[in-house]
């Protein structure tokens, strides 16, 4: 399979997983925000049934210790009269009686229509002042299932006692879910149903159940209230939809960015400068850089050109910031400074006051590499260390200045000398100049063309030169077109320039054929006529 797809699949891979990963997380925290919201509800609850039961059991034993001590635990006319007026009263005592030590009710009021036997357990040793009885309706038989008997132990062994339905706890359930689903169960004595509602869900399936249980402290009496966490768990469904549906749209945005970064122009670019590479179509072209005041060769820029199969020929602004971003810059310049080595050596080698100057880019000296490169491309050749000129360009910044400025004394240790191109377009300004070490500058063509025109950049030049003189440096001109150009830079004291108007960049065998021509050595070639179809339109 290509790489490309190789790549494209795992690229992929890993947008399914950018995107899966918010939605698996996401539907854990609203899951758990979910249970932690259920769990909450169902505490409340708890707490709900339970303060409702306690406000029962404390009415009963706050009436039933009234009465007692009212009338001790008789059944006399008068005291039936205060057993009604004190039921009356209550919001949940149904009625109120008195029961001998066996459990038989001496006398309920209101009277039941019927009732048999024991309503009450006999009095037990170790019994606790107040008890609770659930009272079986086969004894009274008006009292609804789930009635409760709050006994109080009178002080001569009869138990006032009083009834409470079960009624009294039917509460409001809440919110609109628990209405169905939820269950309810309220025990005395740790084991006795007093009340029960709804169904126990547990009994209908085996999903996980969200469940809260709450004591009393004063009654022996506990509440638990549960509801299937499935049912909590709906709450957060439309979160989850949302949820799912941004994953899905952010997951298909994703893998459009990933689509469009694998099958964009670009990735073709990169495709085709590889190959490019490979074939070798990057040539070094050169362009002479003259004594304007001699009219001798000094030498030549290195001037990269793409080379195509087809014969065209593509200058550097197309593809040298792609080949710089993309690192291959670093393989294109090797292939040019060894093709410079073949097709300049013989001439260059025969004439060592020449010198060539190539261009490198910031990344280069952020790397010793460049260093080990012109070295194994360099050592022992024809052409020699101190005929090569390394170009820095001050237009983008440098990374590490103080690693630069160490790339660039090893140059200098190899003989090697560095230009700095573009000079005052850019970033490092002065501040380059004296911190790097720079043997040469180079004037910009901006400067040159406005010599005449703009007074501030003819005092740049001015300056410039001046600085380059006193620091002992060189000076080259670029983009010189016009003969009163090249004047002024000679009023001002500049001796050597490249540009049109000697000649553009050349291949290798026109700028050979040109240069052996101006150092006397043969035939001279016109500069209009030289060059690539791009150089010779533009010259
Ligand atoms: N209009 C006009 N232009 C003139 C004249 N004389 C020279 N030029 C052009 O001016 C540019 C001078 O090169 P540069 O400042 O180093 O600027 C270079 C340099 O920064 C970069 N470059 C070129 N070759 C390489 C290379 O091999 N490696 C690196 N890293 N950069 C390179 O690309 C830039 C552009 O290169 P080119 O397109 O070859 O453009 C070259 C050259 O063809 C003239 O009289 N008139």
């Amino acid at each position: 399979m290509p790489k490309k797809t190789v790549n494209f699949v795992l690229a992929i891979l890993a947008v399914v997983t950018i995107a899966l990963a918010p939605l698996v997380v996401g539907k854990m925290i609203l899951r758990a925000y979910g249970m932690r919201f259920g769990n909450e509800e169902m505490r409340s609850n708890a707490d709900r049934y339970l303060v409702r039961a306690e406000r029962i059991l404390a009415e009963a034993v706050s009436a039933l210790r009234d009465v007692d001590r009212r009338n001790g635990g008789s059944c006399a006319t008068n005291d039936l009269v205060l057993l009604g007026e004190t039921t009356a009263r209550s919001q949940f005592l149904r009625r109120l009686g008195v029961v001998d030590r066996q459990g038989y009710a001496m006398c309920l009021y209101p009277a039941p229509a019927a009732r048999r036997g024991a309503v009450l357990p006999p009095v037990a040793e170790g019994d606790r002042q107040v008890t609770l009885t659930l009272l079986d309706p086969e004894r009274v038989t008006d009292a609804a299932p789930g009635t409760l008997m709050v006994a109080w132990r009178s002080a001569n062994g009869a138990r006032l006692v009083a009834e409470v339905a079960a009624a009294a706890l039917d509460l409001d359930p809440g919110p609109e879910y628990l209405r169905v689903v939820r269950h309810v169960v309220v025990t005395i004595d740790g084991s006795k149903t007093w009340v029960a509602i709804g169904q126990s869900p547990s009994g209908g399936g085996d999903g996980e159940m969200i469940r809260a249980v709450a004591r009393s402290a004063t009654f022996p009496v506990e509440v638990m209230v549960e509801v299937p966490a499935a049912a909590v768990l709906e709450l957060v469904t439309p979160l989850e939809i949302t949820l799912s549906v941004a994953t899905m749209a952010a997951g298909v945005v994703l893998g459009g960015i990933v689509f469009w970064m694998f099958f964009r122009p670009v990735a073709e670019v990169d495709d085709e400068f590889l190959t490019a590479l490979q074939r070798e179509e990057f040539k070094p072209f050169y362009q002479p850089v003259m004594n304007i005041d001699t009219g001798r060769i000094e030498g030549c820029e290195v001037l990269v050109r793409w080379v195509k199969p087809d014969g065209k020929v593509v200058s550097p602004g197309a593809f040298m910031t792609y080949a710089e971003t993309s690192g291959h810059v670093f393989e294109m310049t090797r292939q040019l400074m060894r093709k410079t080595r073949e097709e300049l050596g013989p001439l260059f080698g025969d004439h060592p006051e020449l010198k060539i100057s190539i261009n490198l880019f910031a990344g280069h000296f952020d790397d010793r590499r460049i260093l080990e490169d012109i070295v194994s491309i360099f050592e022992g050749g024809r052409i020699s260390y101190d005929q090569l000129v390394f170009e820095v360009t001050e237009r983008y910044p440098l990374r590490d200045i103080d690693k630069a400025r160490k790339i660039i004394a090893e140059m200098h240790v190899l003989g090697c000398r560095v230009a700095l191109d573009d000079t005052g377009t850019g970033h490092g300004g002065l501040a380059y100049l004296q911190q790097l070490g720079i043997d040469i500058v180079k004037i910009d063509k901006m400067f040159i063309d406005a010599m005449g025109t703009d007074l501030g950049a003819s005092t740049i030049v001015d300056v410039l030169v001046e600085l380059a003189n006193s620091l002992g440096m060189g000076i080259v001109a670029e983009g010189v077109e016009r003969e009163d150009q090249l004047q002024r830079l000679r009023e001002k004291g500049v001796t050597a320039a490249q540009g049109y108007i000697f000649a553009p960049p050349l291949p290798g065998k026109m700028f050979i054929e040109l240069a052996s021509a101006l150092l006397g050595e043969g035939e001279g070639t016109p500069a209009a006529e030289a060059g690539g179809p791009e150089d010779r339109q533009a010259a």
